[in-house]
């Protein structure tokens, strides 16, 4: 089957400091990735290696530096008509609590999705289709008839949200850190709804996290980022059973959680990633275990090996 999102070379670079600041990151530097129909495919790594600039990028809400976005092989970045794409692709963010205003009754956003996009026919037909998705997520209509945000639990909240990205029936959906907030006893029957829309809608799934356990159960496809690159990618089994890069190993050993209680850790830790985004050659070379003195110098080219492909100069020939 034909892929339905293909990113070609996508970059973007940030100033850093302000837009003339002589200092720039390449926050998301050529990668190059595709989506097959009704798929979960992960974006995974740490902290700050370019994985919401790539959804943001996707959305539209960023503009490519450099390279292609094409959606059926139409370039996303020329696309005059926003609303036919957010018709096709919806998000869902990772606060649910930001998602809603918590002034507004959540059923609003219901109707006023159905009245934007003009998929209304009558009433009944309207309420038909909001249950329709309410109940494949396990809520319905009568869970959140009258109710504000603050009257629904976190997970109901995400529920609700996975819902209303679904009613203009899109071909992707972009899910940014969907459990982070979540209370951990409810993560995984909310991460387990992906894979039951991605087989019941058809749709495809951008699955962004910090977090290997989910991606390994939900995922077909995974991309590990780091400063700015794929440096693994592949089937998931495969990456995350077999991993190749030395940083795709050191996440499975250990994700670092920043801690927002430290704000001197917050601060070394931005200055740690700003020198590994400025670093020559490889961007991981400043702490692989395995660093070559080409590390530093050149960034590896993409090499293929068993089905996946690994940025590294071990791979290389
Ligand atoms: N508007 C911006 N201006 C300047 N730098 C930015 C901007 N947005 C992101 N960045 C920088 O780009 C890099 C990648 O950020 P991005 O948010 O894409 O990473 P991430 O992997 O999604 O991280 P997180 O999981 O913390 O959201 C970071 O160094 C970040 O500070």
């Amino acid at each position: 089957m034909s892929e339905i999102l293909k990113a070609r070379n996508l970059t973007k670079i940030y100033s850093l400091g302000g837009l003339f600041s002589r200092t720039k990151i390449t926050a998301v530097d050529r990668i190059s990735f595709s989506i097959q129909p009704a798929e979960i495919f992960t974006l995974a790594g740490e902290s700050g290696c370019g994985k919401t600039t790539t959804a943001r990028m996707i959305l539209g809400f960023e503009y490519p530096t450099a390279g292609e976005l094409l959606y059926e092989d139409q370039n996303l970045v020329e696309l005059r008509d926003k609303k036919a794409w957010f018709k096709k692709v919806q998000a869902v963010f990772q606060n649910p609590f930001e998602t809603f205003n918590p002034l507004r009754k959540v059923e609003d956003y219901f109707f006023e999705t159905i009245q934007n996009f003009h998929l209304d026919k009558n009433e009944r037909e309207t309420e038909e289709l909001i249950e329709e998705k309410l109940q494949a997520v396990g809520l319905s209509l009568c869970d959140i008839a009258g109710k504000y945000p603050g009257e629904l639990s976190g997970g109901q909240l995400q529920r609700a949200s996975i819902a209303r990205s679904l009613l203009t029936n899109p071909s992707l959906l972009i899910a940014d850190e969907p459990v982070s907030m979540v209370d951990a006893s409810l993560r995984m029957s909310v991460v387990n709804l992906f894979r039951k829309m991605c087989d019941s809608f058809q749709v495809s799934v951008i699955y962004i996290t910090h977090d290997l356990a989910t991606a390994y159960y939900i995922s077909d496809r995974i991309a590990i980022m780091f400063r700015g690159h794929i440096v693994e990618t592949g089937p998931v089994d495969q990456v995350l059973e077999n991993p190749k890069h030395p940083y795709t190993k050191l996440l499975i050993e250990s994700i670092p959680q920043p801690d927002p209680q430290i704000p001197e850790k917050a601060a070394i830790q931005f200055l740690e990633e700003k020198e590994e985004y400025l670093r020559k050659g490889c961007k991981f070379s400043g702490r692989c275990p395995e660093v070559m003195e080409i590390c530093k110098q050149q960034v590896p080219e993409d090499t293929s090996l068993d089905g996946t492909v690994v940025k590294c100069h071990l791979y290389q020939k």
